[in-house]
């Protein structure tokens, strides 16, 4: 749905705290639509017997998916974990390979995984305050590992087009965990 006149200029509210706006529109999902991505299946399950935990959502502005517009807008990744793994986005490659993504953090703590077809992976922090480019090529997973919503804005090429077949089947080859020390990066047991 278009709201807004691409070919003209406009603006949109963005909560500088909680990212939500008025104006834009709310993707939501689940731990029950992404359960198989996180390493500790039984983990999952467990949860899912008790409750279907939002893990994120998200603020979009219904860009069309044409060459030469940006579509933006934010992500709220609430604080948890599965087993040992924190909450994070599915992540996905751009359909476009070649475009790359800023995002900026407005609030919470967090790390953006990321990684190329060639399977050469990156890890940065997302800190409040701190934008964050991601290059072209990489595939790009948020993950919260703060005990506060991570609030993020992003923008990218809005043809870019989204491919989660990749990284659905296949995994990130290296996921976030929680030890007594603190945040680690593995190898992903379940990456093949
Ligand atoms: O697409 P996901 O991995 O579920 O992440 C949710 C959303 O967050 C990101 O910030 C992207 O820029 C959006 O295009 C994306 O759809
Ligand atoms: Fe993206």
């Amino acid at each position: 749905m278009n709201r807004f006149q691409w070919d003209s200029s406009f603006s949109v509210d963005f909560n500088l705290q909680n990212g939500f706006s008025e104006k834009a529109e709310t993707t939501k999902r689940y731990l029950s639509q992404m359960k198989e991505m996180f390493y500790d299946t039984n983990a999952a399950e467990k949860i899912l017997e008790q409750e279907d935990p939002l893990i994120y959502e998200f603020h979009e502005l219904g860009c069309p998916m044409r060459e030469g517009d940006l579509a933006f807008g934010t992500t709220i990744l609430y604080p948890g974990k599965v087993g040992e793994e924190y909450f994070m986005t599915k992540g996905h490659f751009h359909t476009i390979l070649d475009t790359a993504e800023v995002y900026y953090t407005l609030d919470g703590e967090g790390c953006m995984i990321m990684e190329n077809p060639e399977g050469e992976t990156m890890e940065m922090p997302l800190k409040k305050g701190e934008a964050l480019y991601v290059p072209r090529r990489y595939a790009h997973r948020s993950v919260n590992t703060g005990d506060t919503p991570l609030v993020m804005f992003f923008t990218f090429a809005a043809n870019a087009g989204h491919d989660y077949g990749t990284i659905e089947t296949k995994g990130y080859r290296k996921i976030l965990v929680e030890k007594e020390c603190g945040p680690v990066v593995i190898d992903n047991p379940k990456w093949s």
